[in-house]
């Protein structure tokens, strides 16, 4: 709000509460002007009632004085908060049987309203949900507090509706729900004496309490006392049922500010010496209206659509200085959050289904439309089963995708998470490389001298990132250590992080270190169910629903929080298809589709982006085998050149060891010229047999010299191999089933086997094979001191220690499973876990 329009609505608020003070002095004129003498008449009396009756209606108008049993049910509740103090009518005055007026009391803006009985009187009981629907129908954007220690919370039955629309909070029945909520109280009252705003910016909180909680010390007491004491300058008020003293020693403190209703007193409200009749309860029909259509309209105003944290213009932010998007929207308006020195990173909790997955994609969505592609670069990882990021990605029915995206894992392995890290670590290095080189100590300097280079601020985001950890192995110790390094150095090389899980209390490693790397990320998000992302002592995620989030600064401190509200971004998914395409036809020519690792999905050589870049006349044919679990899925190939020891064994009883060998003979069919090198496969097992036909269609259809050998035939062709080698005509025997050689070899053909191992290479002779045991190669190997002789390794369902053993890695860390491999070259000294090439529809029938 201007200055201005302060100004004018604090004039406002003066000359309405003048012109009150006027009346009341006009009131209290009339009052005692014609205040009966001892003689007067019973007319006079009646005349100052209907008098009263209609100061009444103009103090404290519409739902604050009218007898609610005559009120329509559909007449509104008010809209606009009323400026100056409010007076609520508590029953009628009766000077006369015949001669009534509406007894009111101060309330909101003015002081307390104290009973001294509770809510176990049906009297005051129905006392109290009439001055509740009065408070609620009059004034907007109330909040209220609902104590009932003395009946279970019956005392407010009728609110299910608003504590279901989030109006109300639910009724505190013992004395921890008191002890919150005048938590709350007093903390409302400590910010609003810090603030900048005036009090009466500030909303009006009511504190109902239909009786205290039994048990109750005299230490809260008091605190309701002080409250009462410093609580309505700041807009706090109580309406305190029960208060009275339990005994001669036992007494309550004294209540500033209040009207006192003495139920048993001959005059209820000693200010007016007539006898008081209390309202009764308000019609059921009545108070079900106004609180369902009360919750209807917070519920209808509270709805945030997605659109609303777009910008109204795309790609017009620079993010020199950080990132900063809206998230959603408190009770002052827009909520924004950033990405900057303050606030480098974030942490998320929030339980499974509380909203993360939609708070990340407003996050991102909001982002995206705000930085182009020059500004801010995105690395979005998921662990769990799902599509959370997917929708970034093109997919058949959407070829679009969010130009700012690099790299999307879904259920993605640990390795991929890790990959990922070592990147944006190796983007830093990058980074303080060309400061270094361009004599600046920030990088927005160094954006500044250096337009040409592209830095723009790297946003990773990791839901579900306790999975990292999972283990706790070599791979979770490495995923520790890039964290660190990221959480501790990125603010200063513009690399984000958003982590975001369940809970992160699991996560000891993290915590381990001597100063917890959470301490890197002071901006916390507690969404529903959030566990450990907010301080021990803070519990204020504890109660908010689903589409709200406590936002906290201070590393979840508590005292720090701020409650938002969020939209569904999957309600909006029409909007953001529109934003897609929009941000997609903005992007510059040759921005790459970010490059998407499902965990579950296959890889077929098809579509391996080097496998149709293969071509004839390369001085080392490569041997495809699969996709590396890395930031880029990049091709994971072994070169066979005339080296010692350049065959390759696929190892492992999973029939997706046939699949390999089939991608291995094809894509030497590339690069290979029809007639310049030969091909004789070896179909010894029918596991393989597809994988073998499949092979010598490929063959067949390039024009390829190919021999198919039979198990009977395989010895012969094994002895003459060496003889007819020909160093320019590379000659491939492939064992579809190398496991099943050994036996139709005899100790003869096991020996020109092994001699080919060895001297095959240099006369352009590879073996290429898949065996099922490893033990089965080693024997063919003639042992596992002759593991030199074959240095392309694919390892399939071997246990790791088995295989570790075998290569002289006795900390290997390989776990078998589905649509894995560990690809290993022992010239290149490269372990890398793989996804292999299988024939389509492969992992369908594939178990371990
Ligand atoms: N702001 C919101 N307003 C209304 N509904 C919401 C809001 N946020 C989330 N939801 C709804 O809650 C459900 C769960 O949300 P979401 O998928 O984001 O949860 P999650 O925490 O990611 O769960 P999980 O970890 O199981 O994937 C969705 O159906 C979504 O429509």
């Amino acid at each position: 709000m201007s200055w201005r329009s302060a100004l004018e609505r604090a004039v406002g608020a003066f000359r309405e509460a003048s012109a009150h003070l006027d009346r009341a002095e006009d009131v209290i004129a009339a009052r005692s002007a014609s205040l009966p003498a001892p003689d007067a008449s019973a007319a006079e009396l009646r005349d100052l009632c209907f008098r009263l009756a209609s100061a009444a209606a103009y103090t404290a108008p519409g739902w604050l004085t009218q007898v609610l049993s005559e009120v329509d049910p559909d007449t509104p509740h008010r809209r606009d908060v009323p400026v100056g103090p409010l007076y609520v009518r508590v029953g009628t005055a009766r000077p006369l049987p015949d001669a009534h007026f509406p007894a009111l009391v101060p309330l909101l803006g003015q002081g307390h309203l104290v009973i001294d009985g509770d809510a176990t009187d049906p009297v005051v009981a129905g006392l109290l949900q009439s001055v509740l629907l009065r408070v609620l129908a009059s004034v907007p954007r109330v909040r209220i507090s609902l104590v009932d220690g003395v009946t279970l919370g019956q005392a407010f039955t009728a609110c299910a509706p608003l504590v279901a629309a989030g109006i109300v909070s639910r009724t505190a029945t013992d004395h921890i729900g008191l002890d919150t909520i005048l938590s709350e109280a007093e903390e409302h009252v400590r910010d609003a004496q810090v603030a900048a705003e005036g009090a009466a910016e500030l909303p009006y909180r009511l504190i109902v309490i239909a009786g205290l909680p039994p048990q109750l010390g005299t230490g809260t007491r008091t605190r309701i006392a002080a409250l009462a004491h410093a609580g309505p300058r700041y807009r706090v008020h109580l309406v305190l049922a029960g208060w009275r003293d339990r005994s001669e020693h036992d007494r309550v403190p004294a209540v500033d500010h209040a009207t006192h209703l003495r139920l048993a007193a001959e005059h209820p409200l000693e200010e007016i010496a007539a006898p008081l009749v209390l309202d009764p309860a308000p019609p059921a029909r009545l108070t079900r209206a106004v609180y369902g259509r009360l919750a209807e309209t917070v519920r209808r105003e509270s709805t945030l659509d997605v659109e609303t944290l777009l910008p109204g213009e795309r790609w017009w932010a620079s993010s020199v200085d950080g990132l900063s998007t809206v998230v959603g929207r408190d009770e002052r308006g827009p909520v924004t959050l950033s990405f900057d020195d303050a606030t480098p990173h974030w942490l998320i909790g929030g339980r499974t289904g509380g909203g993360k997955t939609v708070f990340l994609l407003d996050v991102l969505y909001g982002l995206a439309a705000r930085y182009g592609p020059r500004e801010l670069a995105l690395y979005l990882l998921d662990f769990k089963e799902g599509v959370s990021f997917t929708e970034f990605t093109p997919s058949d029915h959407d070829p679009t995708w969010i130009p700012q995206v690099r790299a999307v894992g879904v259920e993605s392995d640990r390795e991929y998470g890790v990959a990922v890290l070592a990147e944006l670590r190796r983007e830093m290095s990058r980074r303080a490389t060309a400061m270094k080189r361009a004599g600046v100590t920030r990088l927005s300097e160094l954006r500044k001298r250096r337009p040409d280079l592209e830095t723009p601020r790297v946003l990773a985001v990791i839901d579900e990132f306790h999975v990292l950890f999972q283990g706790n192995d070599r791979l979770a110790r490495q995923a520790v250590a890039h964290l660190e390094e990221l959480a501790r150095k990125g603010r200063s090389y513009g690399v984000h992080l958003i982590l975001a899980s369940q809970t992160i209390s699991g996560v000891e490693a993290l915590y381990d270190k001597k100063d917890s790397i959470f301490g890197q990320f002071p901006l916390r998000v507690a969404l529903p169910g959030a566990k450990g992302v907010l301080d021990v002592l803070n519990n204020s995620a504890e109660t908010i629903t689903l589409g709200s989030a406590v936002v906290n600064h201070s590393g979840g401190v508590a005292g720090a929080d701020r409650l938002i509200r969020f939209p569904d971004a999957t309600a909006g998914a029409e909007i953001l298809a529109g934003l897609r395409r929009e941000l997609w036809e903005r992007r510059e020519a040759g921005n790459a589709p970010p490059v998407i690792f499902a965990g579950y999905a296959e890889q077929h050589l098809d579509d391996d982006p080097l496998y149709p870049s293969l071509g004839t006349g390369g001085r080392r044919p490569l041997a495809l085998v699969g996709r590396s679990v890395d930031v880029g899925l990049s091709t994971v190939s072994f070169p066979l050149d005339p080296v010692p020891g350049r065959h390759i064994a696929i190892l492992g009883p999973s029939a997706v060891g046939a699949d390999i060998l089939e991608a291995v003979v094809r894509s030497l069919s590339r690069q290979h010229a029809p007639g310049h090198a030969r091909f004789l496969l070896v179909p010894l097992v029918a596991a393989a047999d597809e994988a073998a036909d499949a092979a010598v269609a490929e063959l067949t259809a390039a024009g390829h010299d190919h021999t198919v050998v039979t198990a009977a035939a395989l010895k012969e062709t094994v002895a003459g191999l060496l003889a007819e080698a020909d160093p320019d005509r590379p000659t491939h025997l492939v064992l579809f089933g190398g496991d099943s050689a050994a036996p139709v070899l005899e100790n003869a053909g096991l020996a020109d086997l092994r001699a080919v191992l060895k001297q095959g290479p240099a006369r352009g002779v590879h073996v290429l094979g898949w065996w099922r045991g490893l033990r089965r190669f080693i024997d063919d190997l003639g042992g596992s001191q002759h593991r030199e002789d074959v240095a392309c390794l694919v390892a399939l369902n071997l246990p790791g220690t088995d295989l570790g053993g075998f290569i002289g890695d006795i900390g290997l860390d390989w776990r078998p499973r589905t649509n894995r491999a560990l690809a290993i070259d022992r010239h290149e000294g490269t372990v890398r876990l793989c996804v292999p090439f299988v024939a389509p529809g492969r992992l369908d029938e594939e178990t371990l």
